[in-house]
């Protein structure tokens, strides 16, 4: 069972009085025009059945809502909305004077002139169209995304919207629960969350390049999922894409995507973070724009995810979010987009926040552990979890900032731990990734430790699609991992006789229901 967003089925409850700017109840709702933008006017788009346009590009063009108030700029991370430093987002900037993180600081007066219910309407009337950008899960929470970027400049594969598949099976059967679920980000465009991320920074560049900013190209390193969602939004947009990649590191499937999509695809001999450090270096260098979560602009689409779950649940919030961790962008990014939610009134609290990391790669993990003293990047060594391979995360101070304002807790999982827990869910009629497998060992270990009570609402992030993880899967389920494979599942081989075939569905359902004879 899938919770459905909570679309309004009949039109009325959106054109309902809806507070203006000026905190009055408009009685109708206005119509947008050139000169003045008020999000609520599309709310009333709804209510009728406009002409087919040409596209939905042209007919966004029609409706434009180019004059509004919302703002958003650069700040150095944790600074007040008093900082000295800003930068524009049309600034090419990724660190701030001191060498720190950067933020995208939205203006928070200018969006709580309209209250929660608002917000919550606003959201909601969105899901589920093709009305240019907003039917992406991303550019349906335009104005806490990007509000000034132009539609027109905006590269979007209607991604978001993703599942929020309820574990019934996975939640009695292996810990014990019944509001257990889990949010399917890889069922995405190109299998993994990085589009909600990739869809921002691509379009802001696309827009760079059209104020004949002085970008050629967008790199990145990745351990896989980065550079397919960076490579197939650049290629959308025809604009070049180059991407580091840590030799041997990343699974087939990863590895064609860009190879697919037209980006220039280096396999250099190092690891992620040795891959990492010469993005870094080069992007200082050439006119190659960084498209790592580093930059902060990734953060902003990757937060929806935050304000989907809460939408999904018709705005209750879950006691729960588990997040496999690796460069740490993405927990900052939940963090956000509920304390966001928070902040503008569309919910009364926020979540608490589980990172969960491989034991192989796990520097957040021991940061925690020593009650966060001293932070230690390590040496990450191979995991089947290999999209988290990384031992030294460049957004290790927002992962710590996100947790610390979420009574948030780290855990990680072995080897053994992460396949089991994967394989488990597969059997549960999911088909998920190593990664989500180090989230659901953190539930596990959580469930077991009573530190997450059996009727508490839980979410799992899953990460990426479990199709681009299949030789782990093949390999678990073949026994080729040496002291691996309690759960396995391998095909039977059977002679093509029917007796034979006999013999096996004789014994197999005998061991589903002992009464068969
Ligand atoms: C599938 C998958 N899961 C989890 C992560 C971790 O996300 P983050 O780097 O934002 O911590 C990544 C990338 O790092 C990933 O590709
Ligand atoms: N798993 C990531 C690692 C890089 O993370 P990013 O979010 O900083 O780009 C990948 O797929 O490359």
């Amino acid at each position: 069972m899938n919770a459905s967003f909570s679309t309004p089925t009949t039109l009325s409850p959106i054109i309902q009085p809806i507070p203006n700017r000026n905190n009055r109840f408009a009685t109708t709702v206005p119509s947008c025009t050139a000169s003045t933008f008020d999000p609520s006017s599309q709310i009333s788009n709804n209510n009728h059945s406009p002409p087919l346009p040409n596209n939905i590009k042209d007919e966004a063009r029609r409706h434009p809502a180019a004059a509004h108030d919302f703002t958003a700029k650069y700040v150095p991370f944790n600074a007040g909305f008093d900082s000295a430093e800003s930068y524009s987002l049309d600034e090419i900037v990724y660190r701030s004077r001191s060498g720190g993180l950067l933020d995208v600081q939205h203006d928070m007066d200018a969006l709580r002139r309209f209250d929660g219910a608002y917000w919550r309407s606003l959201f909601d009337s969105r899901v589920g169209k093709t009305t240019w950008p907003y039917g992406s899960g991303v550019w349906s929470k335009k104005e806490w995304v990007l509000p000034e970027i132009d539609p027109d400049d905006i590269v979007s594969a209607f991604e978001g919207n993703s599942n929020l598949f309820w574990a019934e099976r996975f939640g009695k059967q292996f810990v014990g629960m019944k509001d257990l679920w889990v949010k399917h980000c890889g069922i995405s465009h190109t299998g993994s969350f990085k589009d909600l991320g990739m869809t921002v920074l691509v379009s802001q560049v696309n827009r760079l390049r059209r104020l004949n900013r002085p970008l050629v190209g967008v790199g990145c390193a990745s351990t896989g999922d980065t550079s397919a969602a960076l490579s197939a939004y650049c290629a959308s947009a025809g604009i070049p894409s180059i991407v580091f990649l840590p030799a041997d590191k990343i699974s087939t499937a990863q590895l064609i995507q860009p190879v697919s999509n037209g980006a220039l695809v280096l396999s250099i001999n190092t690891d992620f973070d040795g891959c990492m450090k010469l993005i870094r270096e080069i992007t200082a260098e050439l006119p190659i724009y960084l498209a790592n979560s580093l930059n902060s602009l990734r953060i902003e689409g990757q937060k929806t995810a935050a304000i989907e779950i809460l939408q999904q649940f018709n705005w209750e919030v879950p006691d729960w979010v588990i997040v496999p961790g690796g460069n740490l962008g993405n927990i900052y990014a939940f963090y956000k987009g509920f304390k966001m939610c928070r902040d503008l009134g569309l919910v009364e609290k926020i979540p608490r926040l589980v990172c969960a990391q491989a034991a192989n790669a796990n520097p957040l993990y021991l940061y925690y552990k020593n009650g966060w003293k001293e932070f230690k990047a390590v040496k990450a060594t191979s995991t089947f979890a290999s999209a988290i391979q990384i031992g030294d995360p460049v957004s290790i101070d927002r992962a710590v900032h996100a947790l610390k304002n979420s009574d948030g807790i780290v855990e990680e999982a072995t080897e053994d731990e992460l396949m089991d827990a994967m394989v488990q869910a597969d059997s549960t009629g999911m088909f998920i990734c190593p990664h989500t497998g180090v989230a659901l060992t953190a539930l596990i270990k959580l469930r077991k430790n009573g530190v997450i009570g059996p009727s508490e609402r839980v979410v799992v992030v899953s990460t990426a699609h479990g199709l681009k993880f299949t030789q782990s899967k093949i390999d678990y389920h073949s026994g080729a991992i040496p002291g691996m494979g309690r759960f396995a599942n391998p095909p039977v081989s059977v002679k093509a006789d029917f007796g034979s075939v006999m013999d096996v569905l004789k014994d197999f359902l005998l061991s589903k229901s002992p009464k068969y004879k």
